[in-house]
């Protein structure tokens, strides 16, 4: 279902500049979509556009299916299903403290004292907020700030929450946050639109990338599609993601199966070729006909299994510092990965994995789960690129654990029983706990089924995110 569109879609500012020229798209609901396109190219212009704060000078802006009003009940019903979140959070945030910020909504739709206060605790909750509550928002950090200002629009319930470069001025860590919780929404049922000049954030994150130019959209597809056209991307004065690039040279290298556009650092280490001579660099001291021991190897040539280069023989040494090596391999058994829903965390049950699973590299996804991780004092290695790193840990002997709110159980299932699938290798996986083994049972039959999907497992979906306010019906 198409959630939000635009038919031939103009807009000129009053000084004449044409920010957006004949601009059609359409956005299916419960996608990640990205806008990418480099300073001025319009993506502003157009969020602006898309909730109603603009009014084209021709063209259409239609939400499911319906041309936009915009009288001003038309445009509060608007503002109420699709939200945005400005680059800048100080040009969103405006009450005197953060309670009210994130209540401006909510009162303006009228409703009642006590359904305020239950959207605005639970929001306050959700975004890790309680202790703030009373504090003026310009006192905040930016990564504070930008939580207010997405709590303030989530506390609407809109369908499609638009947000303009949600990341800039974040440090990796805060932006690592801000997507877990993007993620989050997006499992509960949320369309997600963002704007940005990241290109590997577009390429790892999105289901669907719009390529702007000059006011123009000038390419659109899933990420791989518009990534594969360099010379589109070049075009829009963006450059390529960075795994591309590194992926291109070693395909030249004949060091990874050509041909393929592996998405993250898992799908790339899937894609290198098994090689029984290696290029090292070694020691000063090291002397041909000598042995090195070079740790575990892992990738296309692992598919029946790990191993390690131990003494593996060193054939030739070169002047810049550099040895031919023979591998000498010796093999390794993969380790597992565990996932645990913190949502219905109990302590004797968490144990009882950690001792059962030997477990030695924990992963905390998701602002809740990493302050539950907290207070329970669990030793967390982890707490960015969680299932990435998991998957590396897992293929070099290391049992672990990710530890994830109820509505990620599904998405991180899904990532690791895809790559077990992709790449061969039999790493053993495990949704632990009753409520997670559930989840992950549902999702496997969807997968397996996706036409008989029932009205029921449909609702359960999006009953995993339970941090959203009530339905409609619910309202005061
Ligand atoms: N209020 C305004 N008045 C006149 N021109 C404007 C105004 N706002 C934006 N523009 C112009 O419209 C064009 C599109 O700007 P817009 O802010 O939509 O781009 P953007 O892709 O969001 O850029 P950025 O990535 O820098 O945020 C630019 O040429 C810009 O100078």
């Amino acid at each position: 279902m198409i959630i939000l569109e635009t038919e031939k879609l103009e807009y000129s500012y009053p000084d004449g500049t044409k920010a957006i020229d004949d601009v059609s798209i359409q956005i299916p609901a419960g996608e990640k979509v990205s806008f990418v396109g480099k300073n001025g190219s319009g993506k502003s212009t157009l969020f602006l556009l898309l909730n109603g704060t603009l009014k084209p000078k021709k063209g259409k802006v239609l939400l499911g299916g319906k041309e936009i009003s915009y009288s001003s009940s038309g445009l509060l019903d608007l503002r109420k299903r699709v939200g945005i979140v400005f680059q800048n959070s100080d040009d969103q945030i405006i009450a005197p403290t953060v309670y009210q910020d994130i209540a401006f909504g909510p009162v303006n739709l009228n409703y009642k004292k006590e359904e305020i206060d239950r959207i605005v605790s639970k929001m306050l909750d959700y975004f890790g907020l309680q202790s703030l509550k009373d504090k003026p928002p310009h006192h905040l950090s930016g990564g504070q700030k930008k939580r207010v200002a997405i709590a303030g629009v989530l506390a609407m319930d809109p369908d499609v929450i638009i947000l303009d470069e949600p990341l800039s001025n974040l440090d990796p860590v805060g932006a690592d946050e801000i997507l877990d919780i993007l993620n989050e929404l997006n499992h509960s049922g949320k369309t997600i639109i963002i704007s940005t000049h990241d290109v590997d954030l577009a390429y790892k994150w999105s289901d669907r990338v719009f390529l702007m130019s000059g006011g123009k959209l000038i390419d659109e597809g899933s990420p791989k599609e518009v990534f594969s056209n360099e010379a589109q991307v070049r075009n829009a004065s963006l450059k390529n993601p960075v795994i591309l690039d590194f992926y291109h040279e070693l395909e030249k290298r004949w060091l990874a199966t050509g041909g393929q556009q592996p998405k993250d650092i898992p799908e790339l280490v899937q894609l290198l070729h098994k090689i029984d001579l290696m290029r090292v660099s070694v020691g000063p001291n090291t002397r041909v006909g000598e042995c090195v021991n070079l740790g575990v190897l892992y990738g296309d040539y692992s598919k029946d299994g790990l191993y390690e280069a131990v003494n593996s023989r060193v054939l030739c040494k070169n002047d810049d510092g550099t040895a031919v090596v023979e591998l000498n391999r010796r093999v390794l058994n993969p380790g597992n990965i565990c996932v645990y829903n913190m949502d219905s965390f109990d302590k004797n049950e968490y144990e009882q994995i950690v001792a059962e699973y030997k477990i030695n590299f924990i992963g905390a996804m998701g602002k809740k789960s990493k302050e539950r991780a907290e207070e329970e004092g669990i030793p967390v290695v982890c707490n960015s690129g969680v299932i990435d790193k998991s998957i590396l840990n897992a293929l070099t002997g290391n049992r672990c654990l990710i530890l994830t709110s109820q509505g990620m159980v599904e998405h991180t299932s899904k990532r690791i029983r895809d790559y077990i699938k992709k790449s061969g290798i039999r790493l053993s996986f495990h949704p632990i706990g009753k409520s997670a083994a559930e989840i992950d049972e549902n999702a496997k039959k969807r997968e397996e089924n996706p036409e008989k999907l029932s009205v029921e497992e449909n609702k359960l979906k999006v009953s995993t995110y339970d941090h959203g306010i009530e339905d409609e019906e619910t309202r005061g």
